[in-house]
């Protein structure tokens, strides 16, 4: 490899291959494919990629005014690297001998190049003219896959798609939740903003380890919407049996933990677990918790008991995390979606059956998807007639007016509270059982 700077670039290209050809998460791949960089230019190669994820479709729509005919399949590879140079110019303020240079090495020592000559001359146009261009594509709804822009179009119009989309493309800030609920504190004790409902506010790229309290366990990493279905439960949790239901890695099992529950954290991934049993370990709330590796769906209480509140945070096809994933818009089919409803009805009839009468369902997906949302509880109330909404209301939790549905659901757009920096998307829903004791 020539020198760090291209050794970057390369790879940022092998993170974006991973994604694009491959169907590979950057997470996964992000350890094997930065090995041999120094952290800081492992640091850039992750932000290359993920920047360059983030605009595809304005890229592309720059790139394109200066190709004479579209790229061959087979050139694929000089694709990618005519998005990461162009990216570098447009949005991370590289200059431009520096991208174009460094893109013409990656080409050669990634064996492309029969395509440098043509990566230089169109980088260099991107040089001279590439943001007069990009002034002229500002549809953020360009950066996604066609098909979930227009899921969005037609679930919330036109205008609400696009502003999901540009909030979708922003980077996320660090979000913390307190263990003793005392967000104020928490806020003074490591410089932050405390929110509406008890989360703390950092800036995106803040080192978590080095951050007054973790060792203390003191607070853990939450985004501020993935706090909200434990503080809308509406019940007294103190002492209150909980089962959460798709518990790792256990951020809602710590909420539930530290308000005093008695915890039953069902997941069926083995790695996830070690996650949350490190969590509970580092915040000490071990002992209000029952960690069951199994699946939820056949999950029982010892001696038939039942559950005081369940909680549903159901897999999902997480189109509410774009922002920390920006890889996955890529990784999502259209299908997606549909095919997790079945899984999502199932542990929703898991939780009727668990859940004592009176007691409360909360459910929840990270999601931005209709089909995962209100139907899944539309279609539960007419097949459970014992079960009814228990409508959140605006106050509760810190939510406002606006994140409130007219059936009493919330639906967080990361657009909300956009002014310190916007939220998860997700679906919140709360469900009471209505009928007699058995
Ligand atoms: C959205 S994540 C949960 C996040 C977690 N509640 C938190 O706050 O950190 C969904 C989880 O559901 C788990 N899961 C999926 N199907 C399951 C099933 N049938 N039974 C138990 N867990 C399941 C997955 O392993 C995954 O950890």
């Amino acid at each position: 490899m020539k020198d760090t700077a291209t050794a970057t670039r390369a790879a940022a290209l092998d993170l974006l291959s991973a994604v694009l050809d491959h169907g590979r998460p950057l997470d996964d791949v992000f350890d094997a494919a930065t090995r041999k960089l120094e952290p800081r230019d492992r640091a850039f190669a992750r932000l290359l990629a993920a920047t360059t994820l983030r605009r595809m479709g304005r890229l592309e729509k720059v790139i394109k005014t200066f190709l004479d005919r579209p790229l061959p399949r087979r050139a694929v590879g000089a694709k990618h690297i005519l998005r990461l140079g162009a990216a570098q110019m447009l949005f991370l303020d590289t200059p431009p001998h520096a991208a174009v240079a460094t893109s013409v090495d990656v080409a050669r020592v990634r064996r492309l190049a029969p395509y440098a000559g043509l990566i230089n001359a169109v980088l260099r146009k991107v040089a001279d003219h590439g943001a007069a261009r990009l002034a002229g594509f500002d549809d953020p709804l360009a950066d996604l896959p066609r098909w979930l822009g227009q899921s969005w179009i037609a679930a919330y119009g036109a205008e609400t798609a696009a502003r999901l989309a540009e909030a979708c493309g922003r980077e996320a800030p660090l979000d913390l939740t307190p263990r003793d609920g005392d967000g104020g504190a928490l806020a003074e004790l490591v410089g932050g903003l405390a929110l509406p409902g008890g989360s703390v506010r950092l800036p995106t790229a803040t080192a978590v380890r080095e951050l007054a309290g973790f060792t203390e366990g003191q607070w853990w990493v939450q985004d501020a919407a993935a706090a909200l279905p434990v503080l809308l439960a509406g019940v007294p949790l103190k002492g209150a049996r909980v089962v959460d239901f798709c518990a790792a890695p256990g951020g809602k099992t710590l909420q539930l933990a530290a308000a005093g529950a008695q915890v039953w954290a069902v997941d069926r991934s083995a790695t996830r677990l070690a996650r949350l049993r490190e969590n509970l370990e580092r915040t000490g709330l071990g002992d209000a918790v029952n960690v069951v590796e199994g699946d939820a769906l056949t999950f029982t209480l010892t001696d038939g008991q039942q559950a005081d509140v369940v909680l549903v945070d159901a897999p999902c096809t997480a189109t509410g995390t774009f922002r920390r994933h920006p890889d996955a818009p890529w990784l999502k089919r259209p299908g997606d979606a549909a095919a997790l409803a079945a899984l999502q009805d199932s542990l929703l009839d898991a939780a009727v059956r668990l859940v004592r009468p009176g007691g409360v369902i909360v459910y929840c997906v990270c999601s931005l998807q209709p089909e995962e949302a209100a139907p899944r509880i539309e279609a539960l109330l007419a097949r459970s007639p014992e079960i009814s909404r228990k409508p959140i209301t605006a106050g509760e939790g810190g939510v406002s007016d606006e994140m409130i549905t007219a059936e009493g659901d919330v639906r967080l757009f990361p657009f909300h509270l956009d002014a310190v920096g916007g939220l998860d998307g997700f679906f919140i829903a709360r469900l009471v059982r209505g009928d007699a004791p058995r």
